[in-house]
């Protein structure tokens, strides 16, 4: 009897683990181990790597055979016989034939921006622009022809490789980005630059590797001088002989004679041609899968596109209208066709150019089609998931969702935040069906992991996107969004949008999105990333908060730790006087260091508000509200409220001490001058924290003076800093060495950290410099260094 309930339970629980298996695999995520431990990613990348060699291997069978080809041509040109001839005599295509097919077979569209070591937002536009409009375009007989021409005119005989044709590429945006190709003879001089990368990119194009000719979109064979291309593509496979494998060759393999010296052989250089070859490629990711829109300022961030006519559904436009958003803004026009077309994408736009409509309208749109596919759905489904890094954020995206999903019944919107009671969360989600969810990773992955039903919700996905993107695909957020992915089915669209795309966040955004995805970039290749205008004569000197801004004035001054608070206090001072509306965002480094200035400030009278992380959530919701719809208030605040939060008409923004990076710094500037509107910002660093100008010197700031701070302001500011309590001052002395211990390419050694540490425990009124826990010292590497206390 005992037995027999033993096995019923033992049977039941391996049923449990096969149908969590079953489902597992259902949602798409495949169980999470693999053959050999390995994770789903190193799996991926195993089988990626396993398909690259074999295509190299078929690269190269192909290339044997071809090279065989060429030389039965030869022959058959010798016996008398034409190619069309020795077509019909048997083999199976002519070399040209054979290119074209090679051509077809390994250049596909699409995959190589992904695997381009090029790519990445800081480009000049002159060398984009150069790529589009001045470069030929390549076919693989080019490749060859170059290649003779080149030994050729070396040794004085042919004499074409001084031309070379042109093309203009027209983009057509809505018809799949395709690109027209014209052409016409330039001079070869204009292609001789730069040819290390080109010999880069014949290494891997003979190599087979991806970042070689597989990787090459479709190649353009032109008919224009067919003839002589023939010709040439013939003389020059004499000088590919050395490459052959004669094995390989099989029946068409007799012994060549060598056509070529060695030494001549040797001087083929092929770079030109290869480097011809990646601009083309520039070129074409620049029409095919980027579509760039020049650099929106404030006359042109409103398009005259109407959303009206964009074919959304009539409730969202009413909902629309209602909010006052009648036309598109540039980042709405460039998105919304490739969204709403069921496209992955990427996109960057400026700051506060209206990304969150971008992404919500297709949201929305998706949850409509998809609730129309299935109207008795038992359980609940999620249509769309939205990711946001920060609680503030996601919340007020979901705002934003509500405002538009006014006049549609039955489509809700649902938060899962941290800072919340998860029984709340769940509660809410049964209580009240939503189909779209603005969450944050870390409480989504609780559901995930914890819930068992919340999976089920989420197989009808249909959407994800990810708000801040790169800061979501950074190390700190990484690994929950693979498990996120993991999660949701695989057959759905994926949109990433942020103000910032690093080269890195490019590469690695393929774990979310499909490899044919458009990149949507408003900023455009070399175009600045923050809102333009140094807006300073040359002349004259930027006199801090008082110059009138035309934009976003961005300024940086350089001062000792000592008087970075009592400068705040004085550049808020001056500011209040200029702007009667005055809104300010102050940010510090870290959450400790905001409760310490948050205190001299209302010690200072100042109408001053905080948010960080040390504050919950309630407090933090209620805070940023009362900021979003308040005048004539500062908010004091760490990183938390640097990327999306929406607060209108903010005024000045000031960064105190580094930013984590050039990416925060974009962000938290651009909590100013949002919707085409004025602004200004100032970022106060010490001298050893100059070398951050490094990073961001291609934007528009300027150096400003240190002002003189008169001797009352000094005094009011000191004896604030008195009346802190001790225990701020020790946390931020804490969060100041973390912070700075935890920046990579802070360039100081410990020691000297350990010092600079020092002065700024000085500059917050601390005599003697706090301890640390030994684990704490340990964990940052910072036992035994001179100038660090240990707790006893
Ligand atoms: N088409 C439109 N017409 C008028 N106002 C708009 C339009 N689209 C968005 N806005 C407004 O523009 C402001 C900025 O929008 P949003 O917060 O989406 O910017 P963002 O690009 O996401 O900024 P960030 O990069 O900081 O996240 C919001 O106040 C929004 O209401």
């Amino acid at each position: 009897m005992a037995s027999s309930s033993v096995l019923r339970e033992r049977s039941g629980t391996l049923h449990k683990l096969l149908a969590g298996l079953i489902f597992h695999r259902s949602m798409g995520g495949g169980p999470r181990t693999f053959p050999g431990g390995l994770n789903k990613w190193q799996y991926k990348r195993m089988h990626e790597k396993m398909a690259m060699d074999k295509e190299r291997r078929l690269l190269g069978q192909e290339k044997q055979i071809y090279q065989a080809r060429l030389r039965s041509e030869i022959r058959a040109k010798r016996a008398g016989k034409s190619s069309s001839d020795l077509a019909d005599s048997g083999a199976a295509m002519t070399s040209k034939a054979h290119v074209k097919a090679l051509a077809d077979r390994f250049m596909k569209e699409g995959a190589e921006d992904l695997w381009n070591e090029d790519d990445g937002p800081i480009r000049s536009r002159t060398r984009q622009s150069r790529a589009v409009n001045s470069l030929p375009p390549h076919d693989l007989r080019k490749l060859m022809v170059g290649r003779k021409n080149l030994i050729e005119s070396q040794v004085g005989r042919v004499d074409t490789f001084g031309q070379r044709r042109e093309y203009s590429t027209i983009s057509k945006r809505g018809s799949g980005m395709r690109s027209k190709t014209r052409w016409r003879r330039i001079s070869s001089s204009e292609e001789d630059s730069e040819s290390e990368e080109g010999v880069k990119a014949f290494r891997g194009a003979n190599m087979g590797t991806r970042t070689g000719l597989q990787m090459f979109p479709r190649l353009n064979i032109a008919n224009e001088g067919d003839s002589e291309e023939e010709s040439d593509m013939i003389t020059g496979a004499s000088s590919r002989i050395r490459f052959s494998n004669k094995a390989a060759l099989r029946n068409f393999d007799t012994k060549a004679p060598r056509r070529l010296p060695k030494s001549m052989v040797g001087h083929a250089d092929l770079s030109n041609e290869i480097q011809e070859i990646r601009n083309e490629l520039r070129a074409k990711k620049a029409v095919v899968n980027v579509t760039t829109h020049g650099n929106e300022d404030h006359e042109t961030l409103i398009t005259n596109k109407r959303f009206a006519d964009s074919g959304i559904s009539p409730l969202t436009i009413k909902a629309l209208t209602d909010a006052r958003y009648i036309q598109m803004t540039v980042v709405q026009d460039a998105a919304l066709p490739v969204c709403l077309d069921g496209k992955d994408a990427l996109v960057k736009a400026k700051t506060g150019t209206g990304k969150s409509v971008a992404f919500l309208i297709p949201a929305i749109e998706t949850v409509i089609k998809a609730m129309h596919g299935n109207m008795n759905q038992r359980i609940p489904q999620t249509h769309a998931l939205i990711l946001c890094p920060t609680r503030e954020l996601a919340i007020q995206v979901a705002a934003e969702a509500n405002v538009l999903l006014r006049h549609h019944d039955g489509i809700g919107v649902q938060t899962l935040i941290g800072g919340v009671r998860f029984k709340m969360d769940q509660k809410r989600l049964e209580s009240n069906p939503c189909q779209i969810i603005v969450a944050t990773p870390g409480r989504l992955l609780d559901h995930i992991e914890n819930k068992s039903g919340f999976s089920i919700r989420l197989m009808g996905l249909k959407m994800l996107v990810l708000d801040e993107a790169d800061h979501l695909l950074d190390l700190g957020f990484r690994k929950d969004i693979e498990k996120i992915v993991d999660s949701v089915p695989r057959q759905r669209q994926s949109l990433l949008f942020s103000a910032t795309i690093p080269k890195e966040v490019r590469r690695v955004s393929q774990l979310v999105l499909k490899r044919d995805h458009i990149f949507v970039d408003t900023v455009g290749l070399g175009g600045v990333e923050t809102h333009e205008k140094a807006g300073f004569t040359e002349a004259s000197q930027p006199d801090l908060a008082s110059a009138r801004p035309q934009h976003v004035l961005q300024s940086y001054i350089i001062a000792p730790h000592q008087v970075h608070f009592h400068l705040v206090y004085h550049i808020l001072k001056e500011h209040l006087q200029q702007e009667s509306d005055y809104k300010v965002i102050v940010f510090c480094t870290t959450a400790m260091v905001t409760a310490f200035l948050y205190v001299i400030l209302r010690d200072l009278k100042m109408n001053v508000r905080e948010i960080h992380s040390r504050k919950p959530q309630l407090y933090r919701t209620r805070i940023s509200d009362e900021f979003r719809e308040s005048k004539c208030i500062i908010l004091v605040t760490s990183d938390v409220s640097a990327r999306g939060m929406d607060y209108p008409d903010v005024t000045l923004v000031i960064q105190v001490g580094i930013p984590p990076d050039r990416e925060q710094y974009i962000h938290r500037l651009g909590r100013t001058g949002r919707e085409g509107k004025s602004g200004k910002g100032i970022l106060v660093l010490a001298p050893w924290e100059a070398y951050f100008m490094d990073q961001i010197k291609d934007l528009p700031i300027q150096k400003c003076h240190l002002p003189d701070l008169d001797p009352v302001t000094r005094q009011k500011v000191e004896d604030s800093i008195g009346k802190v309590d001790s225990s701020i001052k020790e946390g931020a002395y804490h969060a100041w060495l973390g912070y700075y211990n935890s920046i990579r390419d802070i360039g100081r050694d410990k020691t000297t950290l350990a010092e600079l540490a020092n002065q700024f425990c000085h500059s917050i009124g601390l005599e003697e410099t706090p301890a640390l826990f030994r684990k704490t010292a340990l964990k940052m590497g910072l036992k035994d260094i001179p100038g660090i206390r240990i707790r006893k």
